[in-house]
């Protein structure tokens, strides 16, 4: 499912228009139709339902819904809350259908008894504004929407909640807060922002009819179960353990001898065919109980803490995840050139990793072999010089010009995860929850992704699974066994087994 700005929405609207010869009434009819089939499953006919129509398109949408809602035997009220003048073009051409059908039309005229009639309501559907929409909302529409947020009513939206931007961007806007979000033909990209996408509530996708083999692709899709299932790693019956990747993690220290014991134990419990662990020679007693299937290289250390990469037998390895719990000590920004000059096939790079690497990203594009950066926003803010803030307001464009700049894969971590190609194409994965927002998470996350990027033949399609690998483990054992409260890290990996189980069952 592609993930559209709004400028794309609108020039796959004009090909409809333009090229297929859709006219602009007959799309703002089907629309309106495939909303109401949608919503239905939502709403009964004993519910009384409350259409609220804006000056633009998204209104026009409005006035198609409220004609076949109330042609289908709902209770419908509709409400237009702009002036007569505003409603133009294909709106007023369903604004015309709609009063032809001999249907009554509320105006809005005053705030007060608009809101004491909408009180009555238990549904509301905003159809006050789409995509169209541009910067805060204006008087009257702005306080329109703060009444239609104290309402009790369960709230609909159509296509994005009203007064919420389409693109990233977005600082300071008033807006709907919609229980579930109907929305046309593809999610725009403020469904996956950590500021835009609580606003649309539940949400779902309805298709109507633009044609989109004719359109050029957005080269951004969400990533869900069936697209993991069809390009999950098969492991063949006479395979041996070279044929499943032998992989290194290069990390841990003797302050933080977890973080690179939790990623091996990833590694291995999503199916690498031999993990090694290069670490700090006086974390190994402490980590090697827990980790019997791993080999172990003994690093040199300085309080503690890995001082070099020499004694990293690289030969021995077709991949490698560095960075959890190293630190972010300068001495060993150096020596990531032993990284770029040894290694061999496709590195992770993660965690205090990610500092290190800053200096060096010159020498990605060089590198024979994929290099994936898998910040957290504070992250990948350090690496690009930017603020937190600005981060979560452009995560995709920020990554793509990233990755494109320095020839490298980036997983951006958060509630939404984009990774995205040195080429710029783009995958947005939305599992997990709240339960996975602490310490170890991402730490787990860097075994998984090291031991699929090892298994498959594509590393986007890896990096986008073990995403998705991770979060519905994290669901399902929120759902079961756990709680988002008491989930650990560890949890984490020992839940893989079963979801490991799934995906392998149906490939
Ligand atoms: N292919 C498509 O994308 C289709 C889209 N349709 C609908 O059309 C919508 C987009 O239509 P429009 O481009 O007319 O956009 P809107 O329906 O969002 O309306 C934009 C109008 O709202 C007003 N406005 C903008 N910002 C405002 C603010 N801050 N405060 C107050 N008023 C403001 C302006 O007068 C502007 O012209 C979509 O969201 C969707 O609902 C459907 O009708 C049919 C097909
Ligand atoms: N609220 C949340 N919803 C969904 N996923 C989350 C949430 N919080 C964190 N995660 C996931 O948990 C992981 C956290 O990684 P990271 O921030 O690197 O943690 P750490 O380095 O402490 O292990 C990422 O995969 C991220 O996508
Ligand atoms: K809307």
């Amino acid at each position: 499912m592609e993930i559209v700005t709004a400028q794309e929405m609108y020039e796959r609207d004009q090909v409809a228009i333009q090229t297929v010869g859709v006219s602009g009434v007959m799309l703002m009819e089907n629309a309106g139709r495939a909303i109401c089939d949608d919503v239905a499953k939502k709403i009964t006919t004993d519910q009384r339902i409350a259409v609220l129509i804006g000056g633009g398109n998204n209104g026009g949408d409005g006035f198609v819904i409220a004609r076949t809602l109330r042609t289908r035997g709902f209770q419908v009220e509709a409400w237009q809350v702009v002036s007569d003048e505003k409603i133009t073009g294909d709106a007023h051409a369903h604004k015309e259908m709609y009063m032809n059908s001999g249907f009554y039309l509320h105006h809005m005229e005053d705030l007060t008894s608009f809101q004491k009639a909408l009180q009555q309501a238990d549904v509301i559907i905003d159809a006050i504004l789409g995509i169209g929409v541009r910067g805060p909302l204006r008087p009257p529409l702005d306080q329109v929407v703060s009444i239609l947020n104290d309402l009790p009513a369960y709230t609909i939206s159509v296509d994005i909640p009203s007064g919420v931007p389409a693109d990233e961007g977005a600082e300071d806007f008033e807006r709907v807060q919609a229980d579930y979000t109907c929305i046309i033909e593809a999610p725009k990209m403020s469904a996956f922002l950590q500021s835009t996408s609580p606003y649309y509530g539940e949400w779902n996708v309805v298709e109507i009819g633009l044609p989109n083999h004719l359109m050029d692709q957005a080269n951004r899709e969400v990533w869900n179960v069936q697209e993991a299932l069809r390009s999950f790693p098969v492991r063949a019956p006479h395979s041996h353990k070279g044929s499943h990747g032998k992989g290194v993690v290069i990390g841990g220290s003797y302050h933080m001898p977890g973080s690179i014991a939790m990623t091996a134990k990833a590694a291995l419990r999503s199916g690498i065919g031999l993990l090694a662990i290069a670490t700090s020679k006086s974390s190994i007693p402490m980590i090697a109980p827990y980790l019997q299937e791993a080999t172990f290289q003994s690093l040199q250390e300085e309080d503690g803490w890995i001082r070099n990469l020499k004694n990293v037998d690289w030969s021995a390895f077709d991949g490698v995840a560095i960075g959890m719990g190293i630190r972010r000590s300068t001495s060993l920004t150096a020596q990531m050139d032993e990284l770029f000059t040894h290694a061999n096939g496709p590195m992770i790079i993660d965690a205090d990793g990610i500092y290190h690497i800053k200096e060096k990203l010159d020498k990605c594009a060089g590198y024979p072999h994929p290099v994936i950066l898998t910040p957290h926003p504070g992250e990948f803010a350090y690496l690009t010089d930017c603020s937190i803030a600005e981060v979560m307001q452009f995560p995709f464009s920020m990554t793509r010009n990233f990755a494109k700049a320095n020839g490298v894969y980036v997983v951006l971590k958060g509630p939404s995860t984009i990774i995205t190609t040195p080429e710029g194409q783009q995958r947005v994965e939305t599992s997990g929850n709240e339960g996975l927002a602490k310490g170890g998470s991402g730490d787990v996350l860097s075994g998984i992704l090291l031991a699929l990027t090892l298994q498959s033949s594509s590393v986007f399609d890896a990096l986008a699974n073990g995403c998705l690998v991770h979060g519905k483990t994290a669901e399902r054992l929120t759902k079961t066994t756990h709680s988002t409260f008491d989930l650990l890290a560890t949890d984490l990996i020992d839940g893989l087994s079963e979801t490991f189980r799934t995906f392998s069952s149906s490939t």
